[in-house]
């Protein structure tokens, strides 16, 4: 089946700027580009008019939960990759952090079969780096990665051991995977739920210090200096960690890292009183000046990509209040429109910063084939309105979580159809196509 996209706003790589284009899809890849002057040829061919929507390589997502297996009250592989194709992702990497844990070759297996039999985006899973992610044992890094494991990582918890860190990258680097790192010292962090800053002074909270995060960032970056393995960032959100990293790249380490939305539009400050656990998160919700330094570290290129790190969790879960709620929010089906609206069309990003952010950035650090609307590339793609204004309506989320802070924010930018390899997954209109 051969399908045009007509009409659609393609971003000009050279100058930026937006240009009516029409897409011819083949065999599942991009098969040509004619400009919005010419009239394809569509006899015999789909036709989705795209007049005036915005065309994206479909998003890349890096740091996601999916919960299955053993959470699936939480949420499935189906509904988390469904949730995703609304986001206008294609790709996504699910952490281990599952139950059992994505710590032996049979569960790599069992994510990735799941996914190709009830998934509707394309899952790269991520093996654990210790056993059950308890920091005491490594995992079977070879076995893990002939499964189809694409790096490795204990996200949910630090790696606490130096030792243990340093093994493991050397046995990633021998293997050309990548470690990935949720960077926490427990020692600084002693069961708080919200950051050390303004929100924990007036309510009398124990805080998150900064350290805690970037104690760890400091540390990892002189072991992948030591190793030379490809060490990725989690979710960073302080100042601190930006310097780190920063220095880190300026001296030639193989460092990359990754922000995600709410660390770039909440602050601590931001968190209502009513310490509604909607805005408990790890890392939690950082001073202004956090944010600041996030936002310009992604903008000068130390932080490479987006990613939404989403994180379902169940309402009675969230009902648990402040400090006993787990932490995490759902992030795909908010992560384009929040990030558009506030960066995009207040003026302070251009769209093909943000767009390259979330597909090209992530496609190049874990040297996918993917976030390129090139002629022969998998067609995976999103196509936007950039026009219309509609609220953030938890309700109609895909995700059975429905755990976000921004239920009822006004946003722009939302995804109205999400390709992969030249199939429709989902549209706004019909829903999810199977
Ligand atoms: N980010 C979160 O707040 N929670 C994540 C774990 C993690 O990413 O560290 C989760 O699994 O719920
Ligand atoms: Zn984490
Ligand atoms: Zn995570």
């Amino acid at each position: 089946m051969e399908t045009w996209i007509t009409n659609a706003l393609a971003i000009d790589p050279e100058t930026g700027s937006l240009h009516k284009k029409h897409l011819k899809v083949a065999q599942g890849k991009v098969a040509l580009w004619l400009d919005g002057g010419e009239s394809p040829d569509t006899e015999g061919c789909e036709v989705i008019d795209a007049e005036g929507k915005l065309i994206s390589p479909g998003f890349i997502d890096m740091h996601v939960h999916l919960r299955e297996p053993g959470f699936e009250y939480k949420e499935t592989i189906r509904s988390g990759t469904e949730s995703a194709a609304k986001g206008g992702f294609t790709t996504i990497a699910p952490m281990p952090n599952t139950r059992p844990v994505t710590d032996t070759p049979e569960t790599v297996k069992f994510v990735r079969e799941k996914a190709a039999a009830e998934g509707v985006v394309r899952v790269l899973p991520y093996a654990a780096i210790t056993k059950n992610e308890l920091g005491r044992e490594l995992t079977d890094f070879a076995g893990l990665k002939e499964a189809g494991a694409i790096g490795f990582t204990d996200d949910g918890v630090g790696v606490q051991n130096a030792q243990m860190m340093k093994d493991a990258m050397a046995l990633a680097r021998s293997l050309g995977l990548p470690v990935i790192a949720h960077c926490e010292d427990n020692s600084l962090v002693e069961g708080a739920a919200v950051t050390d800053g303004e929100f924990a002074r007036r309510h009398g909270l124990k805080g998150i210090p900064n350290e805690s995060e970037a104690i760890h960032v400091g540390r990892d970056i002189l072991l992948a200096e030591a190793t030379g393995v490809h060490y990725h960032v989690c979710h960073v959100s302080t100042e601190q960690s930006v310097r780190l990293i920063r220095l880190g790249k300026s001296v030639g380490v193989n460092v990359t890292a990754e922000v995600c939305p709410h660390h770039l539009v909440l602050c601590d400050e931001d968190i209502p009183d009513s310490m509604d656990a909607n805005w408990k998160m790890n890392p939690p919700l950082r001073t202004p000046r956090d944010v600041e330094a996030c936002i310009q570290g992604l903008e000068d290129g130390t932080i490479d990509m987006i990613v939404t790190d989403h994180a379902p969790h169940s309402e009675e879960e969230k009902a648990k209040g402040m400090e006993r709620a787990p932490f995490g929010i759902v992030g795909f089906e908010t992560a384009f429109p929040l990030l558009y609206t506030k960066f995009v069309r207040t003026g302070r990003w251009t769209l093909d910063f943000l767009l390259r952010r979330m597909t090209k950035d992530p496609a190049r650090v874990f040297e996918l084939p993917y976030g390129t609307l090139e002629p022969g590339a998998p067609a995976d793609l999103t196509l936007i309105d950039l026009e219309s204004e509609q609220a953030v309506d938890p309700g109609s989320f895909l995700s059975k979580g429905r755990n976000t802070p921004f239920k009822g924010w006004k946003l722009y930018g939302w995804p109205l159809l999400t390709m992969v390899e030249g199939q429709v997954v989902w549209t706004q209109h019909k829903g999810i196509a199977r």
